[in-house]
């Protein structure tokens, strides 16, 4: 897939102090990227720079193989978190873009009731924008975007004002449409969910540098450092000396415990290693036989509920999270205290950059 943004050598500063420090950069066509990060690692100031709304000290952005003209800002469209709409009705809005862009009366219907449609605004079209509910002012603002039909959408943590249902049936309905358009887009979220269900990457920012880029799977599977798995949810990470290694397989000493990990480590190397809750199963009584290489009994250390499930930390001589639903929880008869197996499987484990 050939790359509509490329970005090489970029460097970005904002009063004077340098902010963004991004060596290579690329979004093939037709695929989203995310932006996702702590607040102030420069998310939105990379959203603009690339929206061609800030300018860079330094480097080269190429958008479709050329350097950025002067037609770039009518290529692509930027969402914000706020909707900036004007005081008009939903239509007005949808067209306002359009008029801008000289397009004809029909033309402009046309996109309109497609873009209406697709974000679920058909019957709000005659609406004032004064009388929307958060929800409606964003869809409104995403439908406006796409009745452009811009080369390139830059969102900026565009569902993050809303309350979740609300938020939950947008994503989805972004989700639809960005397959269905084939859109290109670059989002920041801080929601590791959100990137999960819109982006094919991820790229994860960590003080204006990019700590990861990659594939959604793959950071989230494989994050290369204790930063990035920290941000997307890899909860435990234990630090240890790898004792033994044979056959693609390792050891590594953590506290009075073994924990087994596949890939290449040298005897003697200390490693860091990450595994995510959800790959963790507790049970009551001894580990029977189970294909899972690590299997060790420790106590619950405390219990978090999180909504549909509950954080189960469990202290087995290294600490270690694991999700249960409430009701495992429950048929568990789990409470502080309580001894428990914790399994994983070696593939669970993640050998991580130190
Ligand atoms: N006008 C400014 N002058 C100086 N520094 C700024 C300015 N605006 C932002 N910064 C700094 O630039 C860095 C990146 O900010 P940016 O808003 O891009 O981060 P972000 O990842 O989008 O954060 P958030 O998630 O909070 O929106 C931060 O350290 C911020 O303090």
């Amino acid at each position: 897939m050939s790359a509509l943004l490329e970005v090489s050598g970029l460097k970005v500063d904002l009063g004077g102090v340098q902010v963004l420090d991004v060596p290579r950069l690329e979004v093939a066509a037709g695929t989203v990227l995310a932006l996702i990060g702590p607040n102030g690692s420069g998310k939105t100031t990379l959203l603009k720079t690339l929206a061609g709304l800030l300018p860079a000290r330094e480097g080269r952005i190429a958008f479709d193989g050329a350097p950025l003209g002067p037609d770039y800002r009518r290529r692509v469209t930027m969402v914000f978190q706020a909707p900036l709409l004007f005081d008009l009705s939903v239509r007005g809005n949808l067209e306002s873009g359009l008029r801008l862009r000289g397009l004809q009366a029909e033309e402009r219907n046309v996109r309109v009731t497609e873009a209406a449609a697709r974000f679920g605004l058909t019957e709000l079209l005659g609406r004032s924008a004064r009388h929307l509910s958060g929800g409606e002012a964003q869809r409104t603002s995403l439908a406006r975007a796409f009745a452009l039909r811009p080369e390139l959408l830059v969102l900026d943590e565009p569902f993050s004002a809303l309350d979740p249902p609300t938020r939950e049936g947008l994503v989805t309905d972004l989700a639809r449409v960005l397959r269905e358009t084939r859109t290109t887009a670059l989002m920041a979220t801080h929601d590791q969910a959100e990137a999960l269900r819109l982006a094919d990457r991820i790229a994860v920012l960590r003080e204006g540098r990019v700590a990861q880029e990659g594939p959604v799977a793959e950071v989230f599977h494989a994050p290369v450092d204790a930063f990035v798995a920290g941000f997307v949810g890899m909860e435990t990470v234990l630090t240890g000396r790898v004792a033994s290694a044979h056959a693609g397989e390792f050891r590594v000493d953590v506290g009075p415990c073994q924990v087994v990990a596949l890939g290449g480590a040298g005897v003697g190397e200390e490693v860091r290693l990450g595994i995510r809750p959800e790959h963790v199963t507790l049970g009551r009584g001894p580990a029977g036989p189970t294909s899972a290489r690590n299997a060790f009994t420790g106590r619950v250390a405390a219990l978090v509920p999180m909504g549909p499930f509950v954080r189960v930390e469990v202290d087995c001589g290294f600490p270690l999270a694991a999700y249960v639903t409430p009701a495992s929880r429950d048929d568990l008869a789990l409470a502080e205290g309580t001894e428990v197996t914790a399994a994983f499987k070696a593939t669970s484990v993640h050998l991580l950059r130190p």
